[in-house]
């Protein structure tokens, strides 16, 4: 894929800037170091604690801390990233020259993932500026349904009208729900034609929508057993023969493929690391193309030159090395405002340029470029010469299929992977053989080639592997954001998502893909190694985190310390933690330009979901390993309202960012956190209320300041919990957790109670 660029008699293609990182840098060493004071403290004054069980605890959470600190220091120690230069793209390279790409898009239910949403993807996909020719679309539907592959036929027919409408008057938004609401239809375009064309469009994808819609409505029937749609009568989602239909292959638009895997309740499905092996295979199979794109079924392309910029970055190195994939941001187009469920990342920037200076962006799933020889498992500077590929290891790594084999030895050879001319719709027989449950026994699918199994989140695993073999990675973010989705809109399901994160996340370390491992025996950078752990633990993080939640409550009710007295000069040090931390996250956040409300959000949110998702998931991370569990996928649903003009229904919904709740126990131990801390609270307050004037003074310092304010801020972060105790209908916290949760905090205090009688 290289082309011959002169470097030096041209202006780079893309360029890494380096921000200035100074200030950061010594506030977070102030804080390490006052943290590090705090250990120091602890062990210090430990024979002077009359009880040592708070103190040792917080020691250990502390302890614990520090660690997440300096791992979250190492990595964005130095902040960079990367603009890239498409015109500079357009002048320079021919179209011609342009490397073809696979594009793929996983959907897994069609009424958690509303079809309209999808077909909106595969719209702005196909509208992309980019060779027609060179691209195809695979749609992969573990669902198996009758509707997507209905819609997708249906939606190829509107493509054929709408592409052209995009290319033509260069419609910035190529996504139809997103770009007929009134605030993103600018009417760029004056002239009546474009008003008439324009007015024809809305209509047409009125219609398609009514269509889709109504067929959602009723069951597919199987009269005509000729018809395309046969092949999904009474077919059972989880066990049913592989579907692969070509649905067009005419010129005007790109290659568009369906494809149902094969399911068989005997075999592993490995969710959605399983759907993009047997895409990998079928495209491998059918268009060969040497880069690959994956986007989840709610992301559409929100910047029609997202292919240039990915080929800036792909050209835009001497090396292929320095770019095993390109990865575009995450963002959501339903965000709600400040955040309320802390789930729209944008407390990552920081993390994510911090990346960019190591060996680059982890792999989020969607959004991302991948370079077809790195999937298959090379490593930098390790072409193949055709000779040298013995067809027993092909067979070994990607299985008997032939086709597949001659395809995975072009790409691995690097030499030119489109002989072929011929049409996808010649390889049916091969791709079915390829997308069967049982092709990958034997093979080096999801083990070293393709995407890992072993993980819930794959993409996490995948994108180390292929850091461990020495790649790097880069992220790109030009403006406007390339890529939008959409994020959990309640919270329940902010929950899940938050719950299958922190599993997936723990799960990785515990494969032999380790960081640690991959530094030691691979080619992962140390500081890469640190990153990965920074996030990979976000489940064990809620151990401490519940600990310390309960440390206030413990000593109020006791009436023991956990922090230095208020008279006491170490009590500068939780002090200076407290308040340089939070002002230093809230000057992080202000410089991204968001409001006061969202500082809050993401810090409270913090805390909560530490100990509410996260909890579980490190739970089931235990319970897999132990064997008692297996880990499933669960989708995300992915809300569409009919836009009805405004376009902006969410966000005018006041109620939107109100906490919902369902009966998932997973909020329980919040629910016991928030009780447990009220009592405390009223506990000192009743105290306070029974002595004397003159005395208050000494109780106040007896009852310890430190932990009565830990006690109010808790309450604070989870103040929305305190309102689902009293709140009605779905604003109410079951009252099946808030027995069982009351009874839990009662034996808490029992116990603290008990403890805190003198032996
Ligand atoms: O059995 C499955 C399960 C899921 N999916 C697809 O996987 C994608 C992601 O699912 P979603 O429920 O939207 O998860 P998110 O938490 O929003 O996704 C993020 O986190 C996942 C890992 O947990 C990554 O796979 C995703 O790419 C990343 O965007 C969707 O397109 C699904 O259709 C499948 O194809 N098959
Ligand atoms: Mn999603």
């Amino acid at each position: 894929m290289a082309i011959n660029i002169q470097e030096s008699t041209f202006l780079p293609l893309q360029e890494k800037i380096v921000s200035n990182n100074k200030i950061a840098r010594a506030i977070e060493l102030i804080v390490l170091s006052l943290l590090v004071s705090m250990l120091v403290y602890r062990v210090v004054s430990l024979k002077d604690q009359h009880h040592y069980l708070p103190w040792l605890l917080a020691f250990l959470c502390e302890s614990w801390f520090t660690f997440i600190w300096i791992l979250s220091m190492c990595t964005k120690w130095n902040q960079c990233y990367t603009i890239t230069y498409p015109e500079r793209l357009l002048e320079r390279v021919n179209e011609s020259e342009y490397p073809e790409v696979d594009i793929f898009v996983t959907t897994a239910d069609p009424i958690l993932e509303p079809c309209i949403i999808t077909m909106n993807t595969v719209l702005s996909l196909l509208a992309v500026d980019y060779p027609t020719n060179k691209l195809a679309l695979y749609l992969s539907d573990d669902a198996c349904s009758p509707l997507t592959f209905y819609s997708l036929v249906e939606t190829t027919k509107f493509a054929k009208l709408w592409v052209p409408f995009c290319k033509k008057y260069n419609i910035q938004v190529r996504a139809p729900f997103r770009y007929f609401t009134s605030n993103s239809t600018s009417l760029d375009h004056d002239s009546l034609e474009f008003r008439n064309e324009h007015k024809k469009m809305k209509n047409e994808y009125d219609y398609l929508y009514k269509k889709i819609e109504v067929a959602a409505q009723r069951p597919f029937t199987c009269d005509d057993p000729n018809s395309d749609f046969s092949v999904f009568c009474d077919v059972n989602r989880s066990d049913h023969p592989a579907i692969i239909k070509v649905v067009s292959e005419n010129t005007e638009l790109p290659y568009i493929i369906y494809i149902s895997r094969e399911k068989n309740p005997k075999h592993d499905q490995h969710y959605k690391a399983g759907a993009m092996n047997v895409l990998a295979r079928v495209s491998g199979v059918m268009t060969n193309a040497p880069l690959m794109l994956n986007v989840d079924c709610d992301m559409y392309a929100n910047n029609p030159q997202v292919f240039l910029h990915a080929m800036c970055v792909v050209f835009g190195y001497k090396n292929d090395q320095d770019c095993g994939f390109v990865q575009f941001p995450q963002a959501f187009y339903n965000g709600l405002k400040d955040d309320p469920f802390g789930n729209q990342l944008a407390n990552f920037y920081y993390i994510m340029n911090g990346l960019s200076a190591i060996q680059g962006i982890f792999y989020g799933g969607s959004n991302c470029f991948h370079r077809r020889k790195v999937i298959y498992g090379l490593s930098p500077n390790d072409i193949k010469n055709t000779e040298n590929i013995r067809n027993e290891d092909l067979h070994k790594v990607f299985g008997k299929s032939f086709e597949l084999r001659d395809s995975a030895a072009q790409i691995l050879s690097g030499s030119n992977p489109n002989i072929d001319q011929k049409s996808p719709s010649c390889f049916i027989e091969a791709a079915i053989d390829v997308a069967s449950c049982s092709y990958e026994y034997g093979t080096q699918w999801g083990k070293k080639v393709g995407w890992l199994y072993g993980s819930t989140t794959e993409d996490m695993l995948t994108g180390l592997n292929i850091h461990g073999r020495g790649w790097k990675s880069v992220l790109c973010s030009p403006y406007p954001p390339p890529f939008l989705g959409c994020a959990p809109s309640t919270y329940p399901s902010s929950l899940a998502q938050q719950k299958r994160w922190a599993t997936g996340l723990l799960e990785v370390l515990f494969t032999d893909k380790n960081p640690l491992l991959l530094t030691m025996k691979g080619n992962l950078w140390f500081r890469q190694a640190l990153a990965y752990h920074w996030i990979c633990l976000w489940g064990a993080r809620s151990i401490p985190e519940i600990c310390y939640a309960f440390l206030p409550t413990y000593c109020i009710i006791t009436g023991s310390h956990f922090l230095p007295k208020v008279n006491e000069q170490a009590f500068i040090i939780p002090v200076g933690i407290f308040v340089i931390y939070n002002v230093y996250v809230l000057w992080e956040i202000k410089r991204l330009g968001v409001s006061l409300r969202m500082w809050w959000n993401l810090q409270r949110m913090g805390r909560v979901t530490a100990v509410t998702a996260w909890f579980f998931g490190f739970l089931s991370v235990v319970l897999k390993l132990i064997g008692l569990s297996k880990i499933a996928f669960e989708v995300t649903k992915k809300e569409h309202k009919p836009n009805n003009g405004d376009g902006v229904s969410d966000h005018c919904d006041k109620n939107a960012s109100r906490f919902t709740f369902d009966k998932s126990p997973m909020i329980m131990v919040g629910v016991v956190i928030l009780l447990v801390n009220m009592t405390a609270l009223l506990n000192g307050v009743l105290k306070l209320l029974k002595v004397d004037h003159n005395d208050i003074w000494t109780e106040l310092l007896g009852l310890g300041l430190g932990e009565m304010f830990c006690s109010m801020w808790l309450l604070l972060c989870f103040w929305e919990f305190l309102k689902g105790l009293f709140g009605n209908g779905k604003y109410r916290i079951p009252s099946s957790i808030i027995w069982k949760s009351g009874v839990l905090a009662l034996f808490f205090v029992r116990i603290c109670r008990r403890s805190s009688q003198p032996i």
